[in-house]
């Protein structure tokens, strides 16, 4: 260990990147003085992310890679992990946070790209483009404003109103629409937009259904057989969600019978692992289907943000310790420790790790120059600042008070 702000040199913590995170990210690494950077442009299956992620500190992902609880067991040194995106459902949280893995993303910065192409493709849906569109290109020729319409005064419905969904509406009522949304959690209407009281309400409601709920066990098949029959005859679906959120073979039933008219969707159940894999999906076989490789927050724009703002994310967790918008740590924003050594322990939040860490400099001469503490419902993280000369000695202490999940010293 050398003098520096952190408790190795720079150059020694490894930073693996994959499925080609923007080269902010990179730059912004560089710039902060991390070089040891270990860049791949696909993302790794489990053996090989195993092999890769060894002797690594810090992970950048996007919504590809799985981060497996055997993964965080075979990475001993690794300290957090970054989402280069806004979903979290790739990394086994629960098995994060049992080895005191910090994880980051991206909540806002492909937010606006999300919204901006389900809008553009329920315009295209409503007037039948994609078929037209295709039709064109095996040389036919439809002339006909049959089955076409405006967007203007129809009824969309959004499925989980948070970032993108709230965006979707603002976009959606400038273009004339009539909003209602459907959500767990009550949530402020933005212009006119109403809240509904039950999917089903939402569903029989709506000409176009746009879907931004978050993968999780409630939304798994949220649109089934039972949701789509529930849905106006010749609507529309949108999901730029997650894959598992829709039945697949539901919807690829009523596009046969035409129940619903149009579909636009960026997610499957099932994605290829890499742009060589042939994609499956029994929705190919429909000219109204706009089918996209999960694009949906895949502009430039988008993508350098993201780089930005993840890099500088795990930037500060590995100079200073500071956590703010951890998606599984307490968050703490600290100040920097310029004068002092910065002791970050993280602990199980049981009754009694507290008082065996005040035990610890009550009963030595360790003089502590700042303390800054956090819990949520699992993790407790507390921030010891101490002089220099006690820094080793701290930390050996600490190491040993039972509930410690990870300590370590930043110099
Ligand atoms: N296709 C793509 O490239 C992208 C896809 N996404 C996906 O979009 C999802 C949504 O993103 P944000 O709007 O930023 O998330 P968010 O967390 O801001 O909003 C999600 C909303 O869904 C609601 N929700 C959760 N469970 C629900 C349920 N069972 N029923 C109804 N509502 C429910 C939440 O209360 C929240 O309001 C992400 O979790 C991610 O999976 C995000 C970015 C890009
Ligand atoms: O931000 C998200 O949640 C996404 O789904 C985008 O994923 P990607 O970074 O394009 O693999």
């Amino acid at each position: 260990m050398t003098d520096s702000k952190t408790s190795l040199n720079k150059d020694k913590i490894k930073f693996l990147l994959l499925e080609g995170v923007h080269q902010s990210a990179v730059d912004s690494l560089k710039n902060a003085g991390y070089t040891n950077i270990e860049y791949h442009k696909a993302a790794l299956n489990e053996d090989e992310l195993i092999e890769a992620i060894k002797d690594a500190h810090f992970v950048g992902l996007r919504s590809r890679t799985q981060l497996t609880r055997k993964v965080f067991e075979n990475a001993p040194k690794l300290v957090a992990a970054g989402c280069f995106c806004i979903g979290t459902n790739q990394v086994d949280l629960q098995a994060a946070t049992e080895h005191g893995v910090a994880v980051f993303n991206a909540p806002y910065s492909n937010t606006r790209s999300v919204a901006e192409l389900v809008i553009a493709e329920a315009i295209l849906l409503l007037r039948g483009i994609p078929a037209k569109n295709a039709g064109c290109h095996r040389g036919e020729w439809q002339k006909s404003a049959e089955g076409s319409f405006e967007i203007r005064g129809k009824t969309l419905g959004i499925i989980g109103y948070g970032s993108i969904g709230s965006q979707m509406s603002v976009l959606a009522e400038s273009l004339g629409m009539r909003v209602f949304f459907y959500d767990v959690i009550n949530r402020l209407p933005l212009g006119n937009a109403v809240q509904c009281k039950s999917l089903n309400e939402l569903l029989a409601k709506s000409d176009v259904v746009s879907l931004h709920v978050p993968e999780t066990g409630a939304t798994k098949n949220m649109i089934g057989e039972r949701e789509i029959n529930a849905m106006k005859k010749g609507a529309i679906l949108l999901n730029a969600s997650r894959g598992t959120v829709v039945d697949i073979d539901a919807l690829a039933a009523a596009m046969e019978s035409g129940h619903i008219a149009g579909c636009a969707i960026d997610v499957f159940p099932v994605e290829p692992k890499g742009n060589n894999e042939e994609f499956q999906s029994p929705l190919r076989a429909f000219d109204n289907a706009i089918l996209t490789p999960h694009i949906g927050g895949s502009t430039m724009e988008a993508q350098e943000n993201i780089g930005f703002e993840v890099a500088e994310k795990l930037v500060k967790y590995s100079d200073n310790g500071t956590t703010i918008t951890s998606v599984n740590f307490p968050e703490v924003a600290l100040p920097s420790h310029d004068k002092v050594h910065r002791l970050l322990h993280v602990h199980k939040n049981v009754p009694g790790v507290l008082t065996a860490i005040n035990k610890i400099f009550s009963e030595s001469d360790i003089n502590i120059c700042g303390q800054y503490l956090q819990t949520n419902d699992k993790l407790g993280y507390v921030i010891l600042d101490v002089d220099r000369a006690y820094s080793e000695m701290a930390l050996e202490q600490l190491r040993k008070v039972t509930g410690t999940i990870r300590c370590r010293v930043l110099f």
